[in-house]
């Protein structure tokens, strides 16, 4: 047995009917990670995150989970915690109650369960004596979240935890995870938002019609990427369009019609690096200064298009 996973899935196949959602699913999650699940809609994200929390099980393949073996019952692993499709809560209860009512379940005494402490965590203190049911989606997911860290799980599991949250509570919740990572807790999240999962997530897998068409550290995703569509503003459009169409490796994407010449308007190029190096050179030969230089989308989510646009060309 593997001593060092927090999630160890082999050969996962989950069917429902003659829905494949999971179709060979291989994925190695070690302590203290935070690894990120990313994929269209219905590539099976859910699926996988509901078998590690024992809401389901798979129909062939090996799931360990913190070393041990996940059975054919349907209960969650000993020390996982997490929700999918949105944390259960008892929205006639305050926040305060509800993780009350769940230290309880888990036969511990609600004054000394660290509900405090975790309500603090997610930043609820304030409205730690309302009733869920006037709570917002951002609001219930930081309950959801403070609900699974009273557990002090050692693999927590999260679909869009980040889903519903305003700019301020994602920045709480990233921190949340970040300290619990640092502590050893491995963290899996499913989201669709690239920036959170490169903000938060040091690996990535990107899933598509059950199947993982990439795992490993997103750093290799982005040097893999290879071409990027970059916009560039200069003070002279027409001679940087004229520059850009002269270098090998580099192209005008959208190129606006012929006789166009507009000053301090904005090219998108494709290059890789070296192309665009090339480019910035002459321009400034060219006495052209560039006064904005940025990727149109990131290497993550350029490599998530590309990957799951091959597929779905593969057929
Ligand atoms: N309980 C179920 N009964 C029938 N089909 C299901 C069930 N759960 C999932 N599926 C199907 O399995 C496939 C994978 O669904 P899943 O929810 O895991 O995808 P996902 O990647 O989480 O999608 P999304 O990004 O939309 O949340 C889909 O085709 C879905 O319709």
């Amino acid at each position: 047995m593997n001593t060092s996973l927090a999630v160890r899935a082999r050969d996962i196949t989950k069917c429902f009917g003659d829905v494949v959602a999971l179709d060979g699913i291989d994925l190695d999650v070690a302590p203290g990670r935070i690894h990120g699940l990313v994929g269209p809609n219905g590539a099976g994200k859910t699926t996988l995150l509901g078998l590690m929390l024992g809401l389901a099980v798979a129909d062939s393949g090996t799931l360990e989970i913190l070393d041990r073996p996940v059975g054919r019952a349907l209960a969650a692993p000993d020390g996982v915690a997490g929700f999918v499709d949105g944390p259960g809560l008892y929205p006639s209860l305050t926040a305060r109650r509800n993780l009350a009512a769940l230290a309880a379940l888990r036969g511990r005494d609600a004054r000394t369960a660290g509900i405090d402490e975790v309500l603090d965590q997610v930043g609820l203190t304030d409205v730690a004596d309302d009733r869920v049911r006037g709570f917002s989606l951002g609001m219930r997911q930081r309950l959801g979240l403070a609900a699974a860290l009273l557990t002090m799980p050692r693999l927590l599991v999260l679909d869009e935890p980040t889903n519903g949250l305003d700019p301020a509570s994602k920045k709480h919740v990233h921190r949340v995870l970040t300290r619990l990572a640092s502590g050893g807790t491995a963290v899996v999240i499913s989201s669709h938002r690239m920036d959170d999962i490169e903000a938060l997530c040091s690996e990535v897998s990107i899933l598509n019609t059950g199947r993982v068409v990439f795992s490993g550290p997103v750093d290799k995703l982005s040097a893999e990427s290879g071409e990027l569509d970059y916009r560039l503003v200069t003070t002279d459009a027409g001679t940087a369009r004229e520059l850009a169409l002269d270098i090998s490796g580099l192209r005008l994407v959208d190129e606006p019609a012929a006789g166009h010449r507009a000053t301090g308007e904005a090219l998108v190029v494709r290059a890789a690096v070296e192309a665009l190096d090339e480019l910035v050179a002459r321009l400034v030969n060219a006495g052209v200064a560039v006064r904005e230089l940025s990727l149109v989308i990131s290497p993550l989510e350029a490599a998530f298009l590309a990957l799951t646009e091959q597929q779905k060309d593969n057929g």
